[in-house]
């Protein structure tokens, strides 16, 4: 379960968003929306500690996130954290088995577990092509294999379907369902209406004012400004 209290965020004197609270439970899928810029991409960085948020918490099992050291912040991203983004984010030049070993923990049941993934994306027997002999719809479903493999119990995905034609877009939307009917807690950057309708609650982001309509010298904290949550 990931909790977010009064998280903020800016760069410079640009608030993109600040006073967001939001709660995604375990099982529970939430789609982040608002308009080019509104900082979907960065909150999902803020929880992915790709960055950093300038106030607020970030709540996973009770832990804040935020605060982690190194150490932990390693041990989250490879034991927590599932990752899906729009450029796929896959090793170019290594083969489909190779990009799903990555990450992969136990030895003995290795083939099966790949096998089963790449089954269920519709990919089986693709084991050893190359990445960049693939199409990117079935990129992506690499991509989604690597996730089904990993089992992260929090999936941050970035536009994922924003350049797949319907058939990709509804293997990877079927995926992310059943990772989170299977107890996963995710999160879906989107722009497209279709993905927002699959979920269970949409958070909506506005676009951040220009800096000088901003008040204040600490950038732009008018609560709850630009955050709307919806159950859908
Ligand atoms: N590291 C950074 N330093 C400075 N500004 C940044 C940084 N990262 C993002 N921004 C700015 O923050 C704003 C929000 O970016 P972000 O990518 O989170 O928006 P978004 O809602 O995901 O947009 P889109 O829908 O176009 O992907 C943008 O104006 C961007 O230029």
């Amino acid at each position: 379960m990931i909790t977010i209290n009064g998280l903020a965020k800016s760069f410079g004197p640009r608030t993109l968003w600040s006073n967001l609270d939001c709660r995604v439970a375990d099982g529970e899928m939430l789609a982040v929306t608002g308009p080019s810029g509104a900082g979907k991409s960065t909150l999902l960085n803020c929880i992915g500690l790709l960055e950093r948020p300038t106030h607020g918490q970030i709540l996973c099992r009770g832990a804040d996130i935020t605060r982690f050291g190194p150490r932990a912040r390693r041990r989250f991203r490879r034991d927590v954290l599932g990752y899906l983004f729009q450029s796929y984010a896959l090793i170019e030049t290594a083969t489909v088995a190779e990009n799903l070993r990555v990450t992969m923990a136990p030895k003995g049941q290795r083939r099966a577990v790949l096998r089963d993934a790449l089954d269920h994306v519709g990919l089986a027997g693709h084991e050893n092509e190359r990445i960049h002999h693939l199409s990117g719809g079935e990129q992506q479903r690499v991509a989604v294999a690597r996730l089904l493999v990993k089992q992260p119990s929090v999936i941050l995905a970035d536009e994922p379907t924003g350049a797949l034609d319907r058939a990709n877009a509804a293997v990877v939307m079927d995926a992310l369902r059943e990772m989170s009917a299977a107890g996963a807690a995710v999160l879906i950057a989107s722009h497209t209406p279709s993905i927002w309708s699959r979920c269970d609650a949409v958070l909506e982001l506005s676009a951040p004012r220009p800096v000088d309509e901003q008040p204040g010298a600490s950038a732009g904290s008018r609560p709850g400004r630009g955050v709307q949550a919806a159950r859908t």
